[in-house]
């Protein structure tokens, strides 16, 4: 579904992606692993059209979006649960949901009924302006926010970062039932956790390429990779 080659992008000062390549078979979850500062949140935010490629190529289904505008990614059917979470603090819940909807592809089987039966929390917290909400909270109204646009792949940049354990297993039972929808997703993520438990493949990025890749199974039975290129025992 996802056949990125040789991308290659950065900031005004700094060239980060020094030519990727990856593929995410549809309906996989990629889990994205690697030290910090190595590329992964640019990967990301280049797929997305936030960061501009300077070469490459990044086809969804065949149609190349390197270097397109984020909204015509976004409607090509790229769905992303940002770093941070990034949900607007003064709207309340239903006006996130209300605001995802609007601007979603408007087919599919996401819509706010099945969001909320994903994440009940959502619900009992409907009229909490995002701001009020917990960390947890904000990470499931950005993953629902995601899924109302009804996208074909999903980019998550570390959804548990700053949660706490139980949480985190949430997001990953989450994760879990998007992929039994058929949702493709490519998750960024340093709890190996979380990886290990929701990614078919593991790929590792190093100095701005993908230094690893194999699937998750081989990677939890070779820990050398993880020690090399994670710096974990
Ligand atoms: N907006 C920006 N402007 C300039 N340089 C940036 C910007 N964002 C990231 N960088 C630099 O690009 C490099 C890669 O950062 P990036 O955030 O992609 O790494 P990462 O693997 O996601 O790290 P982390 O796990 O810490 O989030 C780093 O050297 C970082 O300082």
């Amino acid at each position: 579904m996802l056949e990125v080659r040789d991308l290659e992008s950065g900031y005004k000062r700094s060239t980060v992606l020094q030519g990727v390549d990856l593929d995410v078979g549809a309906g996989q979850v990629l889990g994205l692993l690697g030290r910090n500062g190595v590329g992964k949140s640019t990967l990301i935010n280049t797929l997305m059209g936030l960061v501009q490629p300077t070469r490459g190529s990044v086809r969804l289904d065949g149609v190349d979006l390197a270097g397109r505008r984020s909204d015509v990614i976004a409607r090509a059917g790229v769905g992303l649960v940002p770093q941070g979470r990034r949900v607007w603090a003064p709207l309340d819940v239903t006006e996130h949901l209300d605001l995802a909807v609007r601007r979603g592809r408007g087919r599919g089987p996401w819509d706010i009924d099945r969001v909320l039966d994903l994440f009940p929390r959502l619900g009992e917290r409907r009229r909490h302006d995002a701001g009020q909400l917990s960390g947890g909270e904000q990470q499931m109204l950005a993953i629902a926010r995601a899924l109302l646009t009804n996208p074909r792949l999903v980019l998550m940049d570390e959804p548990s970062d700053g949660l706490a354990p139980a949480v985190v297993d949430l997001i990953g039972e989450a994760i879990g039932r998007m992929k039994a929808e058929g949702v493709t997703l490519l998750v960024v993520e340093q709890d190996l956790h979380l990886a290990f438990a929701v990614a078919d493949d593991i790929a590792v990025m190093d100095k701005g390429v993908i230094a690893h890749r194999s699937s998750t199974q081989e990677f939890r039975s070779d820990s050398s990779v993880a020690h090399s290129l994670l710096g974990v025992a």
